[in-house]
């Protein structure tokens, strides 16, 4: 599903490479955690499947697709392949729960039939039944999380990416959040997931690539984060 080959990434400007000649293969279907220092490549790995940023030597590929030959016009549709998920939630902060959902769909044209069948079944899956007429602000921080989890799934990508999506949360709504992406992920659904959080990866023991200046120096199954 997501596969780098002896890739690397030097910013304009910059001497270091952020990633180094990274060798990784994801299946579908798998749970990732990226673990490493602040610094150490974990941002630049995830922007790279997103197509926000290009491997400066190597190959990236998402779903077979060679995204260094991906033509620019193409890159929206293999973007609606992935959901995204970060720290910050990103909630529109004027429009409802129902709303921030409803229009990660009207974006892509979803008709407004589906839009209402769809959007109820989503908040229902992530524990938010009953709070669609709230705005973010009338959320908690968990709450708040959970309706980002929602949009970046309504679309049922083929792959989550998950940014620190506990690092503003305390540990008791992290382990929610967690149950959640467990449940997404056995949806099917590839998950990544960058983290700071020793304690979940400790708990959820799945696959840990850890990135150190760049370079991948460990990726274990059934892992623990492994470093201080
Ligand atoms: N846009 C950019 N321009 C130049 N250098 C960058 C840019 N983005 C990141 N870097 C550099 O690339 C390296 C890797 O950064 P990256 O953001 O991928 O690390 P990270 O592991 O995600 O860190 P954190 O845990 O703090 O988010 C760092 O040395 C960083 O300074």
């Amino acid at each position: 599903m997501i596969r780098f080959e002896s890739v690397s990434k030097t910013y304009d400007g910059q001497r270091r490479a952020a990633l180094d000649r990274v060798n990784v293969d994801i299946d579908k279907g798998e749970f990732v955690f990226l673990v490493g220092a602040s610094g150490s490549g974990k941002s630049t790995f995830l922007r790279l499947i997103l197509r926000e940023q290009r491997a400066t030597r190597g190959k990236v590929f998402v779903a077979g697709r060679d995204l260094g030959r991906l033509h620019s016009w193409k890159i929206p549709a293999m973007r609606r392949q992935i959901g995204t998920v970060f720290q910050d939630f990103r909630l529109l902060p004027n429009k409802t729960v129902t709303e921030n959902v409803a229009f990660a769909l009207q974006v892509i044209g979803k008709p407004p039939s589906t839009i209402k069948r769809v959007v109820p079944e989503v908040l229902e899956l992530v524990g938010l039944d009953g709070k669609g007429g709230r705005l973010p602000e009338e959320l908690s921080g968990g709450e708040q999380q959970r309706v980002a989890i929602a949009r970046a799934f309504v679309n049922r990508p083929m792959i989550l990416i998950a940014d620190e999506p506990t690092g503003n949360l305390d540990p008791a709504t992290s382990i929610g959040i967690m149950k959640l992406l467990d449940r997404i992920n056995r949806a099917d659904t590839t998950v990544l997931m960058a983290t700071h959080d020793s304690t979940i990866v400790d708990q959820m023991r799945k696959r840990v690539i850890e990135l150190d200046d760049g370079e991948v120096v460990r990726d274990q199954s059934r892992g623990v984060y492994g470093y201080q």
